[in-house]
């Protein structure tokens, strides 16, 4: 996941290849529940891991259930429809399906609990629900505001004679909250009348197709009336497999039906989920076909290829796919015309009010946009011209991030900033990682920020900090060296001129990975190894040879992976990176570097003599800068730092300014 700030999308030429989507948000939490509500042990697979899913399971536990996580396998052990009488608060983020769901059963179940979330959930409507649920006779206040969380549920006095009203047009969620929970008490027929047009059709339907894996046949009446039969039961399935979400799909169909192939091969293949799952949002495939994708399915597949370009605009009523539709509305962005989006009032009441939302962000980006109390009306930018590079707020809200990464595809080569990338993680926490697993960019268009300077520069510390910043790779280029200097020698090779081609054939067979900050050769973690001083004068020796150099080229030029590469080393401006759009580089004086290079020795208990480290590290500057291939010097367009006087800190708030004036996001 990026918990960066900010993730800049380089424009993408293309994208082709398999992915395999996470678990369905809406199946795995009604999964969690009604196994937690039911009698004995229930195995869930592939169950989704996200925030969303991460407070249900932590609210079972706190209600007591049993919870076994083996990866994506988890065990609940029911509580057979009883609760433990200790009074609990529970926490439920910003999501809907927990938060209404748990609201419904811990109400007819009674006790004495807390039910709150994050700030929006505070503002986000509950109270259809609980008018309904206090129909019923149960106990429920409002902690906060009327009619939202956070609310403190009591003890019922159950009255189950007559049929109980609940709105049906703000959030369907109200009526699948009730439909879960009342199982639990029905010792008589219970009917739920739905006052109002029910919204979002299709999430009642898995919510009726889920209870009758749980052994719940609810009886129902066009939608308007539903039936919990006297003396039903929540049965534990025993073992259960979650699709893959559907919703999650849609920004993936989009990429297929927007994107050219690449690498030969043609289309997105979608794992996990196929034209025929319970999941109502896989309409979306018809949307999309719509608008000119080609889609073929299979059991839990779906692939899909670009054919009509530009897309052709349409006119949709969206109600039944309220969450996917959102990425229609960026799909908009590629059509011969405007496209409208009807019957989608619900989106102005979920993690945003996403009407506005996406009306601000689409503008930001060239678009026309009219909203209205229930549509958005969507024009493209005229031309490639009209297009603008735009941060994208995202309030907070997953979609808004995933749906608007597919802007990267703009004619006019523009990229995309995605503010708090960490959004996705309510439903799909690598997101940004599964589109760069299929996504290609013109090398030149992906990033590169080269930190070079000479030893003891600070340089490592300061690009690996400035990677982290904006969710860039990381290339210490200087380990390389020092890796092959240590193979050399641990493989008996005398460190000299003539013994260069044995050190390249060498070289060529080393098996190395990085591993965040951990280098490993051959499967051994040699990252400590290669830091000694000897280490670090074998890598300077070895860094003189042309032919190790060569050899190192195209190596070091593969570092260059979507999103972006923060490369430090002595000619990552020079050689490596000409093209890079920043180049640093990074100075102290000899005896600050001295000073530093002593107190990091010492520190590791090291013995040390500063007179002698700071005449080492005078040798060693006079060496890479006096050799005849790649020696140490700034690029020409390179940004000279002297850190003597600064704190790393500020060094890496100087170098993401020099980044961010080279960006073309305007934010507002
Ligand atoms: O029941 C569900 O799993 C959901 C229902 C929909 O909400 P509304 O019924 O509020 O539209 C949908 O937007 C949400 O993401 C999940
Ligand atoms: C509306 C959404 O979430 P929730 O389940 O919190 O309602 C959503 O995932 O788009």
């Amino acid at each position: 996941m990026f918990s960066t700030e900010f993730l800049d999308l380089p424009p993408l030429l293309g994208a082709s290849g398999s992915v395999t989507l996470p678990g369905s948000k809406s199946i795995s939490n009604r999964v969690l529940l009604l196994a937690a509500l039911c009698e004995g042990t229930t195995t869930i697979h592939d169950l989704l891991d996200s925030d969303d899913t991460r407070v249900m399971l932590a609210a079972l536990r706190t209600l007591g259930c049993g919870v076994q996580e083996n990866g994506s396998t988890v065990e609940i052990t029911g509580l057979g429809g009883r609760l433990g009488t200790a009074p609990a608060k529970l926490f439920m983020g910003n999501a809907g399906t927990a938060m209404r769901p748990l609201t419904a059963a811990l109400a007819v179940l009674g006790g004495d609990f807390e039910l709150s979330g994050v700030p929006r959930m505070h503002e986000r409507p509950i109270g259809d629900l609980v008018d309904a649920l206090r129909q019923l006779g149960c106990h429920i206040d409002y902690l906060g505001q009327d009619g939202f969380p956070p609310l403190r549920i009591g003890k019922p006095n159950l009255k189950l004679d007559a049929p109980i009203q609940v709105r049906g047009d703000v959030s369907s969620q109200f009526l699948t909250a009730l439909l879960m929970a009342l199982p639990l008490v029905a010792t008589k027929d219970i009917v739920i009348e739905v006052v109002g047009e029910l919204i979002s059709r299709p999430y009642i339907e898995i919510t009726l197709n889920l209870l009758a894996r749980f052994g719940v046949q609810v009886r129902r009446d066009g939608w308007q009336r539903f039936t919990i039969p006297a003396g039903c039961k929540l049965q534990s399935p025993k073992v259960l497999h979650v699709e893959a979400d559907a919703s999650s799909a849609s920004y993936f169909i989009a990429l297929g039906a927007i994107s050219m192939g690449v690498r030969g091969q043609n289309g997105i293949k979608i794992q996990g989920v196929g034209a025929d799952s319970i999941q109502g949002d896989i309409r979306f495939i018809d949307a999309a076909k719509q608008m000119g994708a080609r889609i073929e399915s299979g059991p839990n597949w779906l692939e899909v290829r670009r054919a009509a370009w530009p897309l052709k605009a349409i006119d949709l009523d969206c109600n039944h796919i309220p969450d996917a539709a959102m990425t229609l509305a960026v799909m908009a962005l590629y059509a011969d015309g405007t496209t409208t989006l009807r019957n989608i009032a619900s989106w102005r009441v979920k993690e945003t009010d996403r009407i506005a939302a996406m009306a601000t962000e689409l503008r930001k980006l060239g678009a026309t946009v009219v909203e209205g109390a229930d549509f958005i009306r969507v024009t493209p930018p005229t031309s490639a011209q009209d297009w603008r590079a735009a941060s994208i707020h995202t309030y907070d809200d997953h979609r808004i991030a995933m749906c608007f990464s597919l802007a990267v595809f703009n004619p006019a080569g523009l990229p995309v900033r995605i503010e708090d990338p960490k959004c996705v993680a309510k439903t799909f926490p690598d997101y940004f990682e599964t589109l760069f697993s299929v996504a290609q960019a013109s090398a030149t268009h992906i990033p590169v920020v080269c930190v070079d300077g000479p030893t003891a520069s600070g340089k490592g510390t300061l690009a690996a900090v400035v990677a982290e910043k904006l969710g860039y790779h990381f290339l210490d280029s200087g380990s390389l060296y020092r890796i092959t200097g240590l193979a050399a020698t641990r493989a008996g090779i005398a460190l000299e001129v003539a013994n260069q081609e044995a050190i390249v054939a060498l070289l060529r067979s080393l098996p190395i990975r990085f591993e965040g900050s951990h280098i490993l050769l051959d499967g051994e973690d040699v990252s400590d190894a290669i830091r000694t001083e000897e280490a670090g004068m074998n890598a300077s020796r070895v860094s003189a040879f042309p032919l190790v150099r060569g050899a190192l080229v195209d190596f070091q030029r593969n570092f260059r992976q979507l999103p972006g590469l923060v490369a430090d080393g002595r000619d990552m401006g020079t050689i490596i990176f000409p093209n890079a759009p920043l180049k640093v580089f990074l100075t102290a004086s000899a005896t600050c570097r001295a000073e530093r290079r002593y107190k990091q020795l010492i520190s590791k208990g090291i013995p040390a003599i500063l007179a002698d480290l700071r005449a080492d590290l005078e040798a060693r500057d006079a060496r890479d800068s006096s050799r005849p291939v790649a020696p140490l010097k700034p690029a020409e367009d390179a940004q000279l730092l002297d850190n003597s006087d600064l704190t790393v800190d500020s060094s890496v708030e100087i170098v993401l300014d020099w980044w961010q004036s080279k960006q073309p996001f305007k934010s507002a």
